[in-house]
């Protein structure tokens, strides 16, 4: 449950921080599980997509592994551990920058570390009345090569009608200045509305216009201000076992890994079963996914 305070904050500023979620053997748990992932990994019949949210026209966000992820664990490599010719240039073990999408419900560790009492609670807190987590996945943040994540609203790539998505988002390692950091423009989720929305179709991903349905023709001078203007950002150090909860207009962000240490994170979104999930949002569900149940699965604990 959050404190009055918390829910206040989240509500004023779509983000709060609520340190103690995660019971420190839980955090060791998921940590170990995400590395016995990663272990298992078989590189020989890994297609090597890169994940990259920037703004590199090479990235392979449209490659057929990521828009199927859906029900998968799937590895997504940093850009930087791998060579123009597609060869990884690290040890495995740190060239991942996340896995996903399916984790909730694939991995027994994050199913119960996602569908509890705990995150149902929250949720029906923060206004939900049907949670359905629609994705999850541990974000690596790798030493030294971590790609910083741009700012982004999270409703651009989970876009529901009325926007419900909201992310619950765990550190299982310290999040530092130096490795990192998440921060966000405080009550932007009132402010900014969403403008460009991330998509696939029969050409592949892109963004469009969410108002004209055409190409994205990038941001106006004004929404470019907010995104890029630093002082409006406030930078949250995160310790290990914290949630964040992410409303889905927040302008956020976080920074390159600089340091020797690693950042893991497990996320997962939660849309509102009774929104309308749209078609042409880039993760889509397959019917009957996961195994026979419905589309998405339901964070109330029976
Ligand atoms: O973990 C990160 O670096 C970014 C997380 C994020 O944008 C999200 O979970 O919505
Ligand atoms: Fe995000």
């Amino acid at each position: 449950m959050l404190t009055e305070t918390q829910l206040r904050q989240f509500q004023t500023e779509g983000c709060v921080t609520i340190p103690g979620a995660l019971l420190p053997e839980t955090v060791t748990t998921l940590l170990q599980e995400s590395k016995r992932m990663i272990a298992g990994l078989d590189l020989e019949s890994h297609p090597m997509t890169k994940f990259n949210t920037g703004d590199d026209e090479e990235s392979h966000v449209g490659d057929d592994y990521f828009l199927n992820s859906s029900d998968k664990v799937s590895f997504f490599f940093e850009p930087d551990a791998i060579d123009k010719n597609g060869r990884l240039v690290r040890e495995k073990e740190t060239a991942i920058n996340k896995i996903g999408h399916g984790l909730h419900f694939l991995n027994s560790e994050f199913n119960k570390a996602t569908i509890n009492g705990f995150n149902a609670a929250i949720a029906s807190q923060i206004g939900f009345s049907d949670p359905r987590v629609l994705q999850s996945m541990v974000i690596c943040k790798q030493p030294s090569i971590g790609g910083k994540v741009p700012s982004h609203q999270d409703a651009e790539f989970l876009y529901t009608q009325p926007q419900s998505c909201v992310g619950f988002w765990f550190a299982l390692e310290d999040c530092t200045l130096e490795n990192g950091c998440l921060s966000y423009v405080p009550g932007s989720h009132f402010t900014a509305p969403i403008v460009r929305r991330f998509v696939s179709g029969p050409a592949g991903t892109k963004f469009i216009n969410p108002n004209t349905g055409q190409e994205w023709e990038g941001f106006t001078e004004q929404e470019q201000a907010v995104r890029e203007n630093e002082s409006l950002f406030k930078t949250v150090e995160i310790p290990a076992g914290t949630l964040v909860l992410i409303h889905s207009n927040l302008i956020h962000k976080s920074e390159r890994n600089t340091s020797a240490a690693s950042r893991y994170a497990y996320t997962f979104h939660v849309i509102e079963g009774e929104s309308e999930y749209d078609a042409q949002n880039w993760l889509q569900i397959p019917p009957n996914k996961p195994s026979g149940s419905l589309n998405f699965t339901s964070l109330r604990v029976s």
